[in-house]
């Protein structure tokens, strides 16, 4: 695979052509993506907005490598993800893309410190953890388990276990989705954070349209096809945002 550090700032991350996906067959086919064609740049923050059903979900779980389009074509940098073998996708998402979703999947029996480590020891230039726990200002609960956390704070671990392997991509489905107003707003500051200062892309799907005012560009879907790309004059801090 092309060595994605390498690439210069601003390069396309991701190229995606007339990605196509489709449940099923015949009168019970589900078209969830239609297609879709679409550059995301290195170091862009993505937010994807639609109702439910639109597609979101599918088409982050296929950029993800966590599910095959029907037809089209994606490139992560150089390298085809169309055409990968399972070993192949295996090592990109492995290497190369952090995932958080709406709840955060940590081990219970496990502190904070031993769920981040545990990707440490299966990727190939982590960084240290407590670097990552910082990023997400969880150092100070390092030690303890995730049932002593609030939703917010399991999400935070959720998001230092995603980024560190130094991810190239961030993907994050519904991060805020079970957790409330202000919470929601710290965790969005983190995720913002992770993106401005390591320049990590990051494309977050979400139902609360206020979001979108963070992001470099907004994609709206409407029953799998993009029916809008915005790109905000401002990109707003999340402390700025109300909904
Ligand atoms: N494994 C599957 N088998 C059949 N249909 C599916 C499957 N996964 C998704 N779909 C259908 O594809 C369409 C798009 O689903 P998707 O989950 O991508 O939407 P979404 O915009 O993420 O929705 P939500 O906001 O509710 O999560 C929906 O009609 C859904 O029912």
């Amino acid at each position: 695979m092309a060595n994605p550090d390498a690439q210069p700032p601003g390069a396309p991350v991701l190229r995606i052509r007339s990605l196509c996906k489709t449940y099923g067959s015949g009168e019970s086919a589900v078209h969830a993506l239609r297609d879709i064609s679409l550059d995301v740049r290195s170091g862009e923050f993505v937010v994807l907005l639609g109702a439910s059903g639109s597609g979101k979900s599918t088409l982050l779980n296929i950029l993800g490598g966590l599910d095959i389009p029907t037809s089209g074509e994606i490139e992560f940098f150089e390298h085809r993800l169309t055409h990968a073998t399972d070993e192949e996708l295996t090592v990109y998402r492995r290497e190369h893309v952090g995932f958080v979703f709406q709840f955060y999947n940590l081990i219970p029996s496990l502190t904070v410190r031993e769920n981040v480590a545990l990707v440490t020891d299966i990727a190939d230039n982590p960084m240290p953890v407590d670097e990552a726990l910082a990023l997400v200002a969880l150092t100070q609960r390092r030690d303890h388990f995730p049932s002593q956390l609030s939703g917010g704070e399991q999400q935070r671990v959720a998001i230092a276990r995603a980024i560190v392997k130094r991810p190239q991509l961030l993907l994050c489905d519904e991060p805020t989705g079970a957790l409330d107003y202000a919470t929601g707003k710290m965790v969005l500051e983190v995720i913002a954070n992770i993106n401005a200062g390591l320049g990590t892309t990051a494309i977050v799907i979400t139902h609360n349209a206020a979001i979108a005012g963070m992001a470099d560009r907004v994609i709206r879907l409407v029953d799998g096809r993009i029916a809008s790309i915005e790109t905000p004059a401002r990109r707003l801090t999340p402390a700025e945002l109300s909904w």
